[in-house]
């Protein structure tokens, strides 16, 4: 742990201690616990989360390790009962006290609330970007004629066989360094968020970053989720961690990103990509509905004035998203509307588990 470079912006606080519990631990007024899966990705960027905690806090935190149905089961995502598979034990974890927060990546998160839990602070976003890993210097253009692209996303497929409908897709699961293993023995190339590569220092395994514009990602894609008991906002500890990890940028693209899902009513395997970006004092939004053979598209844009100040006050950590600014989600609909219009619903199965 590094000791703050400005004396005058930061706080003399003496950074906690960040440390692994591998049991359940009680609560203390000394120590706050992070909870999060148990993959290297998850466990990586909890890490970080449980710094920022540390260092706004002066206080201990605790890493404590939940096993999710997700992890166990070797089904086929979209088979596993949606979204919520990642998430739910670390909620219940929450809401039985066994924690103080709960990291997520938040394009895991259902759109819905939840009752009892905020979603208390989005992080600065990593790259939202889609990756393809395959041998080095190929690329989608330059993968030969029938090669085998492994994915277990529906929109991940439909977008690579919209440009080359030639290819064959391969469904894919398990963990990060599974599905890069594949690369080297029965795949040609796997499609992966750029963010998870990243995190876990396997950047070295990309052989391109898809631009967003031409393979626009998962609402909140590359952001994290920091969850927290809705009573715990008004706990000075916990407000004041919150108010250290948030990114009110971060927030408003990931808001406006899934709240247009949400007004879809879209489930998590439905084929759907978004971009939200925050420029020159706008809001934007960009997202595109696919048929799951990638043979059509449809694809809406919208942007309204917006600035990081503004986003700030109204939008304020702690609060649960949509209560804040309405311009990110009234964006945000104001995209799913237009896709509706144009005939979304007939276009691609957007319903199922959310
Ligand atoms: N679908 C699973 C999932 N959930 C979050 C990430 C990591 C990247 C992120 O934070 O968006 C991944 C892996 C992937 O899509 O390649």
């Amino acid at each position: 742990m590094t000791t703050p470079s400005s004396i005058d912006t930061v706080s003399d606080t003496q950074p906690g201690r960040v440390f692994r519990s591998d049991g359940p631990l009680a609560a203390s007024p000394t120590t706050l616990r992070v909870a999060t899966r148990g993959s290297r990705l998850a466990v990586t960027q909890t890490t970080t989360v449980a710094e920022g905690i540390a260092a706004a806090t002066g206080l201990d935190v605790a890493i404590v390790i939940v096993r999710t149905q997700g992890d166990i089961s070797r089904a086929p995502l979209a088979q596993l009962g949606g979204t919520g598979v990642f998430v739910s034990a670390l909620r219940e974890a929450l809401l039985a006290g066994e924690c103080d927060f709960a990291v997520h990546s938040l394009k895991d998160l259902p759109t819905g609330p939840c009752p009892g839990i905020a979603l208390g602070a989005i992080p600065p976003r990593a790259d939202a970007r889609d990756a393809l890993c395959a041998r080095p210097g190929k690329t989608l253009a330059s993968l030969a004629p029938g090669a085998r692209v492994g994915t277990g996303s529906p929109r991940r497929a439909a977008q690579v066989l919209a440009r080359r409908p030639d290819l064959e897709v391969v469904d894919l699961r398990g963990n990060v360094d599974t599905r890069l293993a594949r690369v080297e023995n029965d795949l040609d190339a796997v499609i992966l968020a750029a963010a998870g590569l990243d995190r876990i220092d396997r950047g070295e395994a990309i052989s391109e970053r898809f631009s967003l514009a031409e393979a626009p990602t998962a609402a909140g894609q590359g952001a994290l989720a920091v969850e927290v008991r809705e009573e715990d906002l008004l706990d000075t500890r916990v407000s004041v961690a919150l108010a250290a990890l948030d990114d009110p940028v971060s927030r408003a693209t990931a808001n406006a990103e899934r709240e247009m899902l949400n007004a879809l009513e879209a489930g998590c395997a439905a084929p759907v990509g978004a971009a939200a970006s925050a420029d020159d004092g706008r809001l934007s939004l960009r997202a595109t509905v696919y048929r799951l053979d990638g043979s059509a598209s449809l694809t809406a844009e919208a942007s309204v004035p917006w600035t990081a100040s503004g986003g700030a006050a109204a939008d304020s950590p702690g609060m649960p998203p949509g209560s804040g600014s309405p311009l990110p989600a009234n964006l945000g609909r104001e995209v799913a509307a237009d896709l509706l219009n144009q005939g979304a619903a007939a276009l691609a199965p957007l319903g199922g588990p959310q």
